[in-house]
């Protein structure tokens, strides 16, 4: 059993960094653990075009602790008007790496989502001749389908016609929660991926009701049942290259998650690295880190691997019971648990 993990600096590429004074105290979290991200669109209003995407990439390198490298990799939030155009402008700009998805409805900040992907097929069309990544948030938002299914039914209703319509659009499955999930990604013959968040390795949805509700294992897609969570802990070791590193960390203030309708989203930016040692150490395929935090991502979106070394060690600590957040505060996944991993 080891006890150190060294690894080729690693890269989240799915995160939510807000803007403004939230951006500010949360970015220094990612900085340490990482060495680029794939930054969410998602904010209000959203990221639609390539200059609002310049402008947030720019608040991003203002809000940098000096001496920093991190790199933001931007991603333009498709509308049903995206025009075609937008995109060639993305793939000319050399800071949007990413288009993305969020059906209309179907997660925080995805009002201005897209209502039928069939609106967009003209600005897809130009998005696979890019070659850049289409990110998918997969829930449908069908009000009619019970939320612990609307992933797989997404897999039925939109992504098999889409991978038959557009075979050679490059496609992440973003944060996946499902065995479905997994299999698709895994037997799709399209250039089609996945990430996989930290909590949804560790842990399935009984942990969201342990002794009560807890608002704070509250994320969309939301955790599933274990059948399934052994399912994505069996991807990520698989050693296949369709699966990498993407956290959804998604700050939310205190008081909107313990709140009488609480915004979905875990923050684990300040730790899941570790959280991620400690999945796969417990799956016994700590040697299966390294291809999914640091080289499958990179190889998918086209981008070189980082430079530099991080090392994990087993240890003990505790996580605070929250961390400031501009004018308020985030309780991090976690909060007041001690975990077993931590970053030198
Ligand atoms: N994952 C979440 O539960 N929340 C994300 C949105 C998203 O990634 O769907 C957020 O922006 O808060
Ligand atoms: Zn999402
Ligand atoms: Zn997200």
């Amino acid at each position: 059993m080891s006890d150190v993990v060294t690894i080729t600096r690693p890269d989240d590429w799915h995160l939510h960094l807000r803007d403004g004074a939230t951006m500010a105290s949360v970015l220094p979290h990612t900085v340490h653990q990482f060495a680029r991200a794939i930054v969410m669109p998602n904010l209000k209003p959203p990221v639609t075009t390539v200059a609002l995407a310049s402008a947030y990439r720019d608040r991003i390198l203002a809000a940098l602790p000096a001496g920093s490298d991190f790199e933001p990799l931007m991603v333009l939030y498709l509308t049903d008007n995206t025009p075609p155009d937008e995109i060639r402008k993305a793939r000319d700009s050399g800071f949007v790496h990413a288009v993305k998805l969020y059906p209309a409805g179907a997660t925080t900040n995805s009002d201005a989502g897209v209502t039928d992907l069939r609106n967009c097929y003209k600005t897809l069309e130009v998005l696979q001749e890019t070659g850049m990544p289409f990110l998918v948030h997969g829930e449908v938002t069908d009000p009619a389908i019970d939320i612990f299914d609307r992933e797989a039914v997404f897999i039925d209703r939109v992504m098999t016609p889409l991978r038959r319509d557009m075979p050679e659009l490059k496609v992440v499955f973003e944060h996946i929660t499902t065995k479905d999930a997994a299999d698709y990604v895994m037997s799709s013959d399209g250039p089609t991926a996945a990430t996989i968040t930290a909590h949804h390795l560790l842990y399935n949805r009984n942990e969201i009701f342990k002794g009560g509700i807890r608002p704070h294992y509250y994320c969309l897609p939301v955790l599933k049942r274990e059948t399934h969570r052994q399912a994505l802990v069996a991807a990520a070791i698989s050693g296949s290259d369709k699966f990498f590193l993407g956290t959804d960390s998604a700050p939310h203030a205190k008081g909107l998650k313990e709140h009488a309708c609480g915004c979905a989203g875990c923050y684990t930016a300040l730790h899941a690295l570790e959280l991620y040692a400690q999945a796969f150490d417990q799956a016994g395929a700590l040697d299966k880190l390294e291809a999914f935090a640091s080289f499958n991502g990179p190889a998918f979106y086209g981008l070189p691997r980082n430079q530099g070394r991080v090392t994990l060690r087993r240890e003990n600590w505790t996580i605070p019971a929250e961390l400031p957040m501009g004018d308020t505060t985030v309780v991090p996944l976690n909060s007041g648990e001690t975990i077993n991993w931590k970053m030198a």
